[in-house]
């Protein structure tokens, strides 16, 4: 349990805008329910973020575990834009053993490398994405009165791409996408709406379970970038080649590859803004819509 009178430190990042509180919690004292977590990614009464990145100590292959949380208090499997920034934290903090080689960080969805690149950029190993078959493959989403077909792809967490001919057609996206059938994303979704920019060139916009539209989604930039793969009729597998796209995201610019493995790499800056410290009784205090936030996922 956290010691409600002591400051609790953080830091604030982001991932092409794509923004985080990061809580370090080396040795996992803290007990940040769903409601104090929303109220840290708050950004009127909070800090304000799309997400929340505690930084634990692992024990295995992976020295550190990203307990990730959506702005809403819910968990989540993984955060591509978080895994990032959360590296950038464990470089800055000397506690990134590994540097030079790749560094292993524990996520719900399993171990993820980074590696820290020359030009500042971090590139992650996604792992491979998993397309399902069958009623799942094809599914439709909606805003409003308009609907496109989209490709179920997961990350390792559930996406939805709907390729539209223009980012505006989603139009102001305050409310979550629509998605059928809804049997598909049992767990619920995060949904691309993406665009050509060139050959191997595409742009998204992307709303995000537990946090809304965001400037930017690690994650959806690769589920976007194997589904944009198979519409233009490419296979790296078959091909023994791997494939490169840009992806372009609100807040900058991603580049993704698949590799004839199937694995997938996404490469993206990731920056520290911030640190200081919170006070914990503001933190801890309970708070009235508590009962509204549930967490979905098991904590570790
Ligand atoms: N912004 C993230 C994804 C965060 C999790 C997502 N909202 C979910 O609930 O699956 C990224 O960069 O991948």
């Amino acid at each position: 349990m956290g010691t409600a009178q002591q400051p609790v430190p953080f830091l604030k990042g982001h991932g092409t805008e794509n923004d985080f509180v990061i809580i370090p919690d080396p040795d996992d004292r803290l007990d940040l329910s769903p409601a104090a977590v929303a109220r840290l990614c708050d950004r009127r009464a909070g800090i304000g973020a799309d997400g929340l990145l505690r930084v634990v100590r692992a024990t295995g292959e992976a020295e550190w575990f990203m307990d990730y949380r959506n702005a809403d208090g819910s968990l989540a499997e993984m955060c591509g834009n978080g895994v990032r920034v959360f590296a950038r934290y464990l470089q800055r903090a000397g506690l990134a053993k590994g540097e030079g080689g790749d560094l292993p960080i524990a996520t719900r969805a399993g171990v993820r490398r980074v590696r820290f690149e020359d030009d500042g950029d971090i590139t992650v190993a996604m792992g491979a994405a998993a397309l399902p078959g069958g009623p799942a493959e094809s599914v439709t989403v909606t805003v409003g009165e308009r609907s496109w077909p989209a490709r179920h792809v997961d990350m390792g967490n559930p996406h939805a791409v709907a390729f539209v001919a223009s980012l505006a057609d989603a139009g102001p996206l305050r409310e979550a996408p629509a998605v059928s059938p809804a049997s598909a994303y049992p767990q619920g979704v995060n949904v691309e709406f993406v665009v050509d920019r060139g050959p191997r060139h595409v742009a998204l916009r992307v709303h995000e379970r537990g946090s809304g539209e965001t400037r930017s989604c690690g994650t959806g930039a690769c589920a976007v970038m194997v589904a944009a793969v198979r519409r233009d009729g490419l296979d790296p597998a078959a091909d023994g080649r791997a494939v490169t796209y840009t992806v372009d995201v609100p807040g900058g610019r991603l580049v993704v590859t698949e590799e004839a493995s199937g694995a997938v790499t996404m490469k993206g800056p990731a920056v520290i803004v911030a640190e200081g410290t919170l006070d914990a009784e503001w933190l801890y205090q309970s708070w009235p819509h508590q009962a509204h936030i549930s967490a979905t996922f098991p904590r570790t």
